[in-house]
C-alpha cells in the first residue's frame, strides 16, 4: 500500500474512533438532546449531584459566644461561631445608631476577622448588623472630626479602610448577611464582602456627598466593577437609596429573600460553600481579585502558590538538603510540559 493511501486509512480509522466519542446530534425538532451515558442512569446532572452529595442541611443553627486570642470581651460587636460547623458570625452592635461605626467598633471586627482567619476550623464567615433596621449606616457622625472618626483616644482615625482590607484578602468568604440599610461606609462594608444575602427590607445606597464625605477607594472602584461605571455615577453623584430588588437586579446582591428567612439562607450558603475544597476557594478568591489589585493581588494569589509548593517533595528536597547540608537533587522530579 503506498504510503498516502495508508496515510489516508490510519486517518479515516481516527476520524471514526472519535466520531464514536462524539454524541449523536439531536435532529432540529423534536427529541429532546442526547444525555451522555455518564448520565443517562438520573433524570438530570442536578439529580445526580444530589445523589452524590446529598441535599444542603437545613436544620437550625446554633451560636456559642466566641473571643479571640486576648480573651477580652466586645463592646461594639457580637462574635460567635456556630456550635460544630465551620461558620463565624461578627455582628455590629449598634442598633440605637443604626449599626454606626466608631474607631472602637472597627478595632473589635478587625479582632474578630483576625481570630476567624486564624481558626482553622472556621471557612466563612458572616458579616451582620444587630436588628432588622440596618446593617450598617457607616461612620458614626457624631464622632466625626477634622482628621476622621475619634473615640476613646481623642484622635482621628479612618481605620474602617483597614478593615475593608483585611476583608479583600481574607483567604475564606466573607458573606454580607443584609437587613435594613446598608447605606455610606455601610454600603462599602457589604461590597467589600464576597457575597450579599438581602432581606427584602434592604436599602443600600451611597450617603457621602450629602454629609461632606467620600470614599474614593475601594468604594469607588469595586462599586464600579459590580454595578458599572455609569451606574456607580449615579450612585456616588446623586445619593439615591436603591431596595433589595433593585440592588439584585444592578448585580450588588446574590439573593434576596424574606426579611424572616434571612439567615436561615445565609447559612445556607455557608453550608453549601463549605461542602467544597477550601483551597479552591481560597485559590478562587485571590485570583477573582487578583487583576484589580495589583501588586497586592499578584502577592497573594501568589502566595496561595507557595503555600501550595511547600506540599511537594519537590519543595521539601530543597528544605531537606539545606538542613542536612548536602546538595538538593532535584533531578527526580519532573519539567512538565
Ligand atoms: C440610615 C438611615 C437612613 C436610617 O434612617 P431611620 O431609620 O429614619 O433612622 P434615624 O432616625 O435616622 O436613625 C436612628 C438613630 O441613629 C442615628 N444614626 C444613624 N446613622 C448614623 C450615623 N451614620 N452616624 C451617627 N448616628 C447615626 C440617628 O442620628 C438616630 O439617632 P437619634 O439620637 O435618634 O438622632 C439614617 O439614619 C441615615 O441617613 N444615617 C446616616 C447615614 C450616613 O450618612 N452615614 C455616613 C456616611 S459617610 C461614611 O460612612 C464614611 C465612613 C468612613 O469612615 C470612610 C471615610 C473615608 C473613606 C472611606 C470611608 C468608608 O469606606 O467607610
Amino acid at each position: 500500500m503506498a504510503t498516502g493511501e495508508r496515510d489516508l486509512k490510519t486517518l479515516d480509522r481516527r476520524l471514526s474512533t472519535i466520531a464514536g466519542h462524539l454524541l449523536p446530534l439531536a435532529p432540529i425538532s423534536g427529541s429532546p438532546p442526547p444525555i451522555h451515558p455518564s448520565f443517562a442512569s438520573s433524570t438530570s446532572a442536578g439529580d445526580r449531584y444530589r445523589r452524590i452529595h446529598g441535599d444542603v442541611p437545613t436544620h437550625e443553627v446554633s451560636w456559642s459566644p466566641a473571643l479571640d486570642e486576648s480573651g477580652k470581651g466586645f463592646t461594639d460587636i457580637i462574635y460567635e461561631k456556630a456550635v460544630g460547623e465551620s461558620i463565624a458570625k461578627i455582628t455590629i452592635n449598634r442598633p440605637e445608631r443604626r449599626n454606626a461605626f466608631r474607631p472602637q467598633t472597627v478595632k473589635e471586627l478587625i479582632r474578630a476577622f483576625n481570630d476567624a482567619r486564624d481558626d482553622s476550623y472556621i471557612g466563612v464567615i458572616i458579616l451582620t448588623g444587630k436588628g432588622n433596621d440596618a446593617f450598617c449606616s457607616g461612620g458614626d457622625q457624631a464622632l466625626r472630626g477634622s482628621d476622621g472618626y475619634a473615640d476613646y483616644d481623642g484622635f482621628g482615625r479612618l481605620n474602617v479602610l483597614d478593615l475593608q482590607v483585611q476583608i479583600r484578602r481574607l483567604p475564606k468568604p466573607v458573606i454580607a448577611m443584609v437587613a435594613g440599610y446598608a447605606v455610606g461606609g455601610g454600603h462599602i462594608l457589604h461590597m467589600v464582602c464576597d457575597l450579599t444575602i438581602a432581606a427584602e427590607n434592604a436599602i443600600f445606597g451611597q450617603t457621602g456627598p450629602k454629609v461632606g464625605s467620600f470614599d474614593a477607594g475601594y468604594g469607588s472602584s469595586i462599586m464600579s466593577r459590580l454595578v458599572g461605571p455609569k451606574k456607580a455615577r449615579e450612585m456616588w453623584f446623586l445619593c439615591r437609596f436603591y431596595n433589595a430588588s433593585e440592588a439584585e437586579k444592578m448585580g450588588l446582591v446574590n439573593a434576596v429573600v424574606p426579611l424572616e428567612k434571612l439567615e436561615q439562607e445565609t447559612v445556607k450558603w455557608c453550608r453549601e460553600i463549605l461542602r467544597n475544597s477550601p483551597t479552591a476557594i481560597r485559590v478562587l478568591k485571590s485570583s477573582l481579585n487578583a487583576v484589580d489589585d495589583g501588586h497586592a493581588g499578584l502577592q497573594e494569589l501568589g502566595g496561595n502558590a507557595t503555600l501550595i509548593f511547600y506540599g511537594t517533595d519537590e519543595a521539601k528536597e530543597g528544605q531537606t538538603a539545606y538542613m542536612e547540608h548536602r546538595k538538593p537533587d532535584f533531578s527526580k522530579f519532573s519539567r512538565k510540559p
